[in-house]
């Protein structure tokens, strides 16, 4: 699919790195390097805007890497970026290690994901159909 983008950031666009990969990785666009603290979080700037087709949303997802070496995780993971959003893209980070992490101008910081999404209109009811699970739920099938 095509998604219209405008590209402000003195960085390539966001790209996939493998031939069927989910996400694309999305670069930090930086005056200068942030550093976060020990569970500091910061809004890093992308310098991207998107027109996302009606029907699909961008989800902004941690980079497994970073959150593995560096405890480095998004707080609102994961991040919904509307349709209607013409704002710059933005990528909430936090610092979940107990060490300094310096978020440079360029890295790649996040992976974004296309995902179409239903538009539900509610339907009022009086009662649910019956199901095995019924109101179950937190662990009520066990742990083994
Ligand atoms: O990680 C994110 C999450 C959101 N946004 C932008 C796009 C999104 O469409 C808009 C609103 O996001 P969201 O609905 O998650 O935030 P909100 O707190 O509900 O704000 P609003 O009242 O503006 O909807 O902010 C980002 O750039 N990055
Ligand atoms: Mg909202």
């Amino acid at each position: 699919m095509r998604i219209p983008i405008i590209n402000q950031s003195r960085h390539a666009l966001p790209e996939y790195q493998t031939a069927h990969a989910a996400g694309m990785d999305v670069r930090a666009n930086l005056p200068e390097p942030i550093t976060l603290k020990p569970l500091q979080r910061a809004l890093i700037p992308t310098g991207l805007f998107l027109e996302i087709p009606v029907g699909y949303e961008v989800q902004v997802r941690p980079r497994s890497g970073l959150a593995y070496k560096h405890g480095i995780g998004i707080v609102n993971s994961p991040g919904t970026i509307d349709a209607d959003y013409r704002g710059e893209l933005k990528v909430l980070l936090v610092n979940l290690s107990d060490q300094e992490f310096v978020v440079q101008d360029g890295e790649r910081v996040a992976q974004l994901v296309v995902a179409r999404h239903e538009t539900v209109v509610w339907q009022p009811a009086q009662e649910l159909s019956e199901t095995q699970r019924g109101s179950g739920g937190y662990g009520s099938t066990g742990t083994v």
